[in-house]
């Protein structure tokens, strides 16, 4: 089936330097996808070019097998990473507006306008002018203009940026029940858990290139379990049954699970005295397949 995303091999330079530099990616239709890297990655111009927006210098991408985005422009909702809606609009008239210029007429638009805003629990704003809404509040009016036209995909870039907790989460559902509805969701961002809730497959990208591609499981999988060990006795000789890379944090040791497993480990640890109060085998969190993927740098954004 054609993908409702397709790119392959773009790249993008400016000024002579490749901010995207090779990238392929296919979504599938009815997907959420998240794109996903630190700042500067090559996120948004990546999104860019996949929307027509910016021409690609090398490359070819497809949107439904449309090679020239924008003609099919009515069937695509873009939130851009710079948000803009007019401060003295009402909210209702703001999400018209979006969908006026996605081809809906101006009742049609109102009328879907007041619905949208109360599925998401904000009809009492619909009459308040953008200017005197939170800033959860005007990002979540912004959203369904992108949804009002009904379009077939979705392009986010950082929908999650600056929201608290409880706007993130009426965000994520908002998405959701789009997914819901059939529609594929493309979204970017730097916050690794949004990605790990959201989507089951991803892109990460560093320094304009494709790091990893596949599922949140396949970029676990990719790294190994970390072990945490806490023994009753502080020493002895079973110290030397502990991996390479062993480290003491906090009273307990922490290593990645070795190939041959944790028994080996075990035994030699018993045998030797240690004592096993407590013990335990995580996965690697999509956080630290990240870190692993595009470097520490990019951790203390994807921790923020
Ligand atoms: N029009 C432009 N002219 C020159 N450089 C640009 C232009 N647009 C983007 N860049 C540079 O390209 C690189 C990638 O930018 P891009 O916005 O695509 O990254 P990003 O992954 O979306 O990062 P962020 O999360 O910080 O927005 C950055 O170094 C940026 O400064």
């Amino acid at each position: 089936m054609t993908p409702a995303v397709l790119a392959e091999g773009l790249v993008k330079r400016f000024d002579g330097r490749a901010v995207v530099d090779g990238i392929d990616m296919a979504v599938p239709v009815g997907a959420i996808h998240g794109v996903l890297g630190p700042n500067g990655a090559g996120k948004t111009t990546t999104l860019r070019m996949l929307l027509g927006i910016l021409e690609p210098d090398q490359g070819r991408r497809a949107l439904f097998g449309e090679t020239a985005p924008l003609r099919i422009a009515g069937q695509i909702g873009y939130l851009p990473e710079e948000r803009g809606l007019y401060p003295a609009m009402a909210a209702r008239d703001a999400i018209a507006f979006m969908g006026a210029l996605r081809g809906l007429g101006q009742a049609e638009a109102r009328s879907r306008a007041e619905v949208l805003l109360a599925e998401a629990g904000l009809a009492e704003a619909a009459r308040r002018p953008i200017r005197a809404l939170s800033k959860g509040m005007a990002q979540t009016v912004q959203l369904l203009g992108t949804i009002v036209h009904r379009p077939r995909l979705l392009v986010l870039d950082e929908p999650f940026s600056g929201l608290d907790a409880l706007n993130q989460e009426r965000l994520e559902a908002l998405i959701r029940a789009q997914v819901a509805e059939g529609v594929t969701v493309l979204f970017s961002t730097h916050v690794i858990a949004h990605a790990e809730r959201l989507c089951e497959a991803v892109t990460i990208i560093g320094g304009g290139r494709v790091r990893f591609a596949g599922t949140v499981a396949e970029a676990r999988g990719a790294f190994p379990a970390r072990v945490r060990l806490v023994t009753r006795a502080a020493d002895g000789s079973w110290r030397a049954a502990l991996p390479r890379g062993a480290a003491r944090t906090g009273g307990a040791w922490q290593f990645d699970l070795p190939e041959g497993g944790i028994e080996p480990i075990l035994a030699a640890l018993i045998a030797g005295g240690a004592g096993i109060e407590t013990l335990s085998i995580e996965p690697p969190s999509l956080h630290d397949a990240f870190v692993a993927l595009v470097g520490t740098g990019a951790a203390a954004g994807a921790a923020a």
